[in-house]
């Protein structure tokens, strides 16, 4: 395929919405399964397990056959799209303090295997997030209908204690402006980067940092940066952000004690293209105040949702599991501070259409944690 795979991208996802307005589309199959409460978790909701099962029909002028053939050779040309489309997913969520969730569109995971690989690399420099300019016209040419990003704010969840998901936290200005800021910082000096071990093991992921430089080679030794570049600082309408959620996360759970109030003094940009992940692992470089006080972690995902996993161990297999989305804010503190998390997969094609309009964000996701020292 050419490098026109952007437009396909494009005319898969209308497509998908197309048909996800038609009647002639099978419902989605949703139910629902009471799954057993953690002791850990306070009285503010139940987890449940939610199965969502998809089953998309291909369009009337097409037989089953040419749809699936279709699907099939959806293969897109920028190295960032690059991932094989299979099943579908079933994803673990709470409930919204009470109510059932259903998740209502069709899932995609990425086919990998390794957490980290060495040398692994899909480097151009300075790396930026947003498309190259060739494929940004041909996608506005496409003129594909646009789904709508909601604006209000959306159901929140108290994983366990100390764990709050706020969905759809962000708005969709507020995710344009943390692209625009990213990625104005993140093609300059100091900018993004593909982070590595001292072995040659890379992540698979871009970073840069705001605030304080953190490297997981060198941690937050401040000269970490071969060109020597110091952080610049976390943009003021971003920590009012943090602290705003915070706020908002009290106002639910009615205590501080159980997740107390930060002042981000660093942030960690992490860009994830669809075969991006990260392995499970806590965030215990900060200072031994800060962990000790249980000082929470605020992480905003923006772009391509994510699986993302959670357990007191590092353990793959029976690790919790919650979608994250364009705009949810995920906060983990307190007691929760210190729990193993990692992200499992990107799922390819699953940003909001008006997001990707605005900024031209490219295929992935972009994820701020922001942290206190
Ligand atoms: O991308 C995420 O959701 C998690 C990022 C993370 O855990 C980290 O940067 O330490
Ligand atoms: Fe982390």
């Amino acid at each position: 395929m050419d490098d026109d795979g952007r437009i396909h991208l494009q005319s898969f996802l209308a497509t998908i919405q197309d048909l996800s307005h038609d009647p002639s589309i099978s419902s989605s199959k949703s139910d629902m399964h009471e799954c057993t409460s953690l002791s850990l978790m306070k009285s503010l909701g139940s987890y449940r397990e939610i199965k969502t099962s998809f089953d998309l029909k291909h369009p009337p002028n097409q037989t089953s056959n040419e749809w699936n053939k279709e699907l099939a050779a959806f293969q897109p040309s920028d190295p960032l799209f690059q991932d094989s489309v299979d099943d579908h997913e079933d994803y673990l969520l709470p409930t919204s303090f009470g109510r059932k969730q259903k998740l209502t569109y069709p899932r995609k995971k990425v086919k990998t295997n390794h957490l980290f690989s060495a040398g692994h690399s899909f480097q151009t420099t300075p790396f930026s997030l947003i498309l190259p300019r060739s494929i940004e016209s041909k996608c506005k040419r496409s003129g594909k209908k646009q789904v709508e990003i909601k604006n209000s704010l959306g159901s929140s969840y108290l994983l366990r204690s100390g764990m709050v998901l706020l969905k759809n936290y962000l708005t969709l200005s507020n995710q344009v402006d943390i692209v625009n800021k990213c990625e104005k910082l993140g093609v300059g000096q100091g900018g993004f980067y593909q982070p590595g071990y001292q072995d040659g093991a890379k992540l698979r992921l871009q970073m840069m940092c705001f605030g304080r430089n953190w490297d997981p080679q060198t941690k937050y030794d401040e000269d970490c940066r071969h060109d020597g570049s110091k952080a610049p600082p976390i943009p003021d309408e971003l920590i009012l952000l943090v602290k705003n959620a915070l706020q908002y996360s009290h106002s639910l759970i009615n205590s501080e004690d159980e997740l107390p109030m930060m002042s981000p003094d660093v942030c960690i940009v992490n860009f994830y293209a669809t075969s991006g992940r990260l392995g499970l692992h806590q965030d215990r470089d900060e200072s031994s105040d800060s962990l000790s006080r249980g000082l929470p972690v605020v992480s905003f995902s923006i772009g391509d949702s994510a699986e993302f996993l959670y357990d007191d161990k590092r353990d793959v297999e029976n690790a919790a599991k919650i979608l994250l989305e364009s705009g949810d804010v995920l906060i983990f503190g307190g007691k929760s501070r210190h729990i193993f998390h990692g992200v499992k997969t990107i799922n390819p094609n699953s940003a909001p259409l008006p997001l990707l309009k605005q900024t031209m964000l490219r295929a992935g996701r972009l994820n701020l944690t922001f942290r206190q020292f």
